[in-house]
């Protein structure tokens, strides 16, 4: 009776809303729709899955249908319908929600899912909290420690050779932001690019690497997932990256039992100021180490990386473009000549601003953004043979945003240069919710400021110690997935000192 009466409302809903049926693939296995399941994960090992789905656009429609084990699915890279879902119509879609956490007595070894609740992966009243949390970690006074900043480079400077050889940047600026972001998050730098470390950089962040391509393939078969249960190298990875963190978490409740936790060394006290740690503020608001670990992880699961590969992608266009690099250099050299470096003075680069938008939007670290929706909703387009009425959206349904497609998408960027790594563009470029790198609405990312401030600092202190980078490396950008998507062949450039 019930499911009559939904039927009921939904019809209604649908004609007072003017709303035509979306596109549908056409699946080849109507029950499941295990062939486009399938034919994803073979363009995925192929590396060219990004390209696999702007062909999906093109043929089925800017927003289609499709199933997805047994449910309805919905694709969407149009602005309008990307607009409603993160902001608009914010309250009716929520995250697609990760495996149970699971039971405080369970250890580590057990091979639990990588992530369980925290400001990635939950809504509601847990999400408001945990962003609410996460917001002071993202001040000014907080992403603008420069002398900080500056002490990493010049342990990474130590690693760039100096002598016309070729050298992999991308892991090295991993391990820099690797050292960066646990200083702000655990309070202590993993110190990965120091001489003297005894942390395998290497181990961790390959188990960090296996631990997210699991959980994306698990986000990507839902409750089929118990078919990769066997999957050892994944529960090892996992292992290796909760042993980790739970490390720190043990540290700040010992330090926090100790009274020590609110304890600044005298001497950052004197040129940081306060610092805000956020593992420190969470042990003071619950001393479970297991919520503990998940909470970071969420947190740490964005930091640990996501800025180096935003600069490789960055780099790797300036080796290749000799004329964009050159402009850049020139400035950058003029703009820093009679004053140090400062959160203003990195703003005020203009060409580095539109070199940093032209990379993410090229290459949008995470390619798509997921939402599941709680309640029968309108979407404004996406229907009909012209794809111009607006859909009706079921509660259940799962809903893709492809916001790296929208990024590239001819019709919004320019029929000639929409793939072409461009950054005069944004000499005119003012594009609203068509650019959305970072997300949108309430959920939007809350370090974009600290992503721009410290991709920034790397490449002005990059260019005011070399004159020049060039690539060492024929290779296309070829995209290999993880929770985000980067450059398989890495980052290989040989630098020339100034
Ligand atoms: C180039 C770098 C980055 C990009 C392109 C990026 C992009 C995004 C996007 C698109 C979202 C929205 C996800 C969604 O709506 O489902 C997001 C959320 C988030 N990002 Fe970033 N991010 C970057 C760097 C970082 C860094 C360095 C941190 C932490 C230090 C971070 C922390 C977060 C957090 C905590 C959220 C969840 C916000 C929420 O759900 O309320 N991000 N990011």
């Amino acid at each position: 009776m019930q499911r009559v009466s939904e039927y009921l409302i939904f019809s209604q809903l649908k004609r007072q809303n003017g709303c035509a049926e979306p596109r549908k693939y056409p699946h080849k296995d109507p029950i499941l729709g295990l062939d486009l399941f399938l034919e994803s994960g073979k363009v995925m090992k192929s590396n060219s899955l990004l390209a696999f789905n702007h062909r999906l656009f093109d043929t089925y429609g800017k927003t289609f249908q499709y199933n997805s084990w047994g449910h309805i699915a919905i694709r969407t890279m149009q602005p309008e319908n990307i607009q409603a879902v993160l902001s608009t119509s914010f309250g009716a879609f929520g995250v697609v929600p990760l495996k149970v956490k699971p039971s405080k007595n369970q250890k580590p070894e057990s091979g639990n899912p990588l992530m369980s609740k925290g400001i990635f992966t939950a809504d509601g009243v847990i999400w408001e909290h945990a962003r609410s949390l996460i917001k002071p970690t993202f001040s000014k006074h907080q992403i603008t420690n420069f002398s900080s900043l500056e002490g990493h480079f010049r342990k990474l400077l130590d690693l760039i050779p100096r002598d016309n050889s070729t050298v992999d940047l991308a892991p090295l600026l991993k391990r820099f932001i690797l050292d960066t972001s646990t200083e702000f998050l655990f309070g202590k730098s993993v110190e990965c690019l120091s001489p003297t470390t005894t942390f395998d950089s290497k181990q961790f962040l390959d188990a960090f690497d296996i631990s997210m391509r699991g959980l994306g393939e698990r986000l990507m078969l839902g409750k089929f997932s118990f078919i990769k249960g066997r999957d050892q190298p994944y529960k090892d990875a996992v292992k290796t990256v909760h042993a980790y963190i739970d490390g720190h978490v043990e540290r700040a409740l010992a330090e926090q039992q100790d009274h020590k936790a609110e304890k600044l060394d005298a001497n950052e006290r004197n040129h940081k100021g306060k610092r805000y740690i956020l593992l420190n503020e969470m042990v003071k608001e619950t001393q479970d180490p297991v919520e503990l670990r998940y909470s970071l992880l969420n947190v740490f699961f964005p930091a640990h990386d996501a800025t180096a590969v935003a600069v490789n992608n960055i780099l790797f266009h300036l080796a290749r473009e000799p004329k964009i690099q050159a402009r850049l250099r020139a400035d950058i050299m003029a703009a820093t000549k009679s004053q140090p470096l400062s959160f203003e003075l990195l703003k005020s680069i203009k060409y580095l601003r539109y070199i940093f938008n032209e990379g993410i939007r090229l290459h949008t670290p995470p390619n798509r953004l997921l939402r599941i929706c709680h309640k029968d909703t309108v979407l404004p387009v996406g229907g009909g043979v012209d794809g111009k009425s607006p859909i009706l959206v079921r509660k259940g349904t799962n809903i893709q945003l492809h916001t790296q497609a929208m990024h590239v998408d001819p019709d919004i960027w320019g029929a000639n240069d929409a793939h072409v790594f461009r950054p005069e563009r944004w000499e005119t470029a003012r594009p609203t919710w068509e650019y959305l790198p970072f997300g949108g609405g309430p959920r939007i990312c809350p370090a974009q400021q600290m992503t721009y401030t410290e991709s920034a600092f790397i490449i002005v202190r990059l260019f005011q110690e070399f004159k020049e980078i060039r690539s060492r490396d024929v290779e296309p950008w070829t995209e290999m997935h993880r929770m985000i998507v980067e450059n398989k062949n890495g980052l290989k450039v040989m630098l020339v000192p100034a």
